[in-house]
């Protein structure tokens, strides 16, 4: 099946500078999005609740920042960029009453709308512009004229013209100069937890950790190991980046690259692809989302505990060390939002 890829050319910038735009929440990608469409001319105002901790950041960019219901009654486009679990409250709460014919409802990720957990009335438009990477990123690539792909989809086109703004909205944040793939709100959902649970979050973390663990207890030096399973991850994955596996393998060594053949599906087995075939059979029948919105409801007592867990695996430790003593890695959480 083939997709429809945009680019700069295929988006026109002026139909978002045409409309209010309010971002409710201003964290990872909040930020991002806030600052990106300001730049790109946009009239832009945040949403947070009274003594939300992200008002001093969105204030000090001087930012316009009201609470969620408010911004949502001045803006005719709604970006929810609140967590997910928080959105149906948001949503109920704040912005269902303030929604007008013709407005149009954002998100950055579908699981709201591909779990049933906001329905919209069916006089306003429902997509979706996801940048296929953090935050952070997003805006830092949208400052140094470069952009991370996005998904868009529209779920309800009530006023005939949401993929056009859409695409307009990806480009205002840089995301149609890498790219922006049209999609559906279930494939955007299915696929971007599958790609963060199995390979991106946390199937890359588990290898990471289980590599430093097997050299440590095998009385190698955990900063031998940090470097080994961790710092150099993101050097090969840079080439893979740049020119695919291809190009990884033709950087490293020849000796790598047969070790790399012969062991790699020997750490990756057919049990583990089954595992992921699991993993992805429960997102796609919803027992992850109902999992996930039953420990939020329940205070996130197991979250919380599995957070601590990794924060204090020894990889942390020396990983902060050795990071401190190399200045252009050792980049504040804060630097950017
Ligand atoms: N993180 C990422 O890079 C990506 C995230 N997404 C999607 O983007 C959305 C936002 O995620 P992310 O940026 O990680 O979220 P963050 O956790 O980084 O930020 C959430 C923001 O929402 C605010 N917030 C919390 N509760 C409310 C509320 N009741 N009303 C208004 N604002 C509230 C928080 O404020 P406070 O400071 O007070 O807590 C914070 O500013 C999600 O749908 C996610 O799936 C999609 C692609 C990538
Ligand atoms: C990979 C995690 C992600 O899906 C993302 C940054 O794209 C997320 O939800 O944060
Ligand atoms: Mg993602
Ligand atoms: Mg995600």
């Amino acid at each position: 099946m083939s997709v429809e890829i945009f680019y700069d050319d295929d988006a026109d910038l002026s139909i978002i500078q045409g409309r209010k735009v309010a971002v409710i929440g201003y964290g990872s990608q909040g930020h991002a999005h806030a600052l990106s469409l300001r730049d790109s001319g946009v009239d832009v105002r945040i949403g947070l609740p009274e003594g939300s901790k992200s008002r001093a950041k969105a204030e000090e960019e001087g930012l316009p920042v009201g609470t969620p219901a408010e911004v949502a009654a001045e803006a005719d486009l709604i970006m929810i960029l609140a967590p997910d679990t928080a959105q149906r409250h948001i949503y109920a709460q704040d912005i269902a009453p303030n929604l007008k014919d013709g407005d149009a409802l954002f998100f950055g990720h579908g699981f709201n709308i591909r779990y049933g957990l906001i329905e919209a009335p069916s006089n306003v438009d429902v997509a979706m512009v996801a940048p296929k990477g953090p935050g952070h990123l997003v805006r830092r690539q949208f400052v140094d004229g470069k952009g991370v792909p996005a998904l868009i989809a529209v779920e309800q086109d009530a006023s005939g013209s949401a993929q056009a703004l859409a695409l307009s909205y990806a480009k205002a944040i840089g995301g149609t100069r890498a790219g922006v793939i049209k999609t559906t709100f279930k494939e955007e959902t299915e696929t971007d937890l599958f790609g963060e649970q199995a390979v991106l979050c946390g199937g890359a973390s588990a290898l990471v950790q289980a590599g430093f663990e097997v050299l440590t207890e095998a009385g190698y030096a955990p900063e031998v190991a940090y470097f080994e399973c961790l710092h150099e991850l993101k050097l090969i994955v840079d080439l893979m980046y740049e020119g695919g596996i291809a190009r990884m393998r033709y950087s490293i060594s020849d000796t790598a690259e047969y070790g790399d053949l012969t062991r790699g599906p020997r750490v990756i087995t057919p049990a583990v692809k089954e595992e992921m075939r699991k993993i992805l059979g429960e997102i796609q029948d919803g027992t992850f989302a109902t999992e996930w919105v039953k420990e939020d409801d329940a205070g996130r007592g197991n979250y919380k505990k599995l957070q601590q867990e990794g924060e204090q695996h020894p990889i942390e430790e020396v990983g902060k060390k050795l990071r401190g003593l190399m200045s252009w890695v050792d980049r504040p959480i804060t630097e950017t939002a």
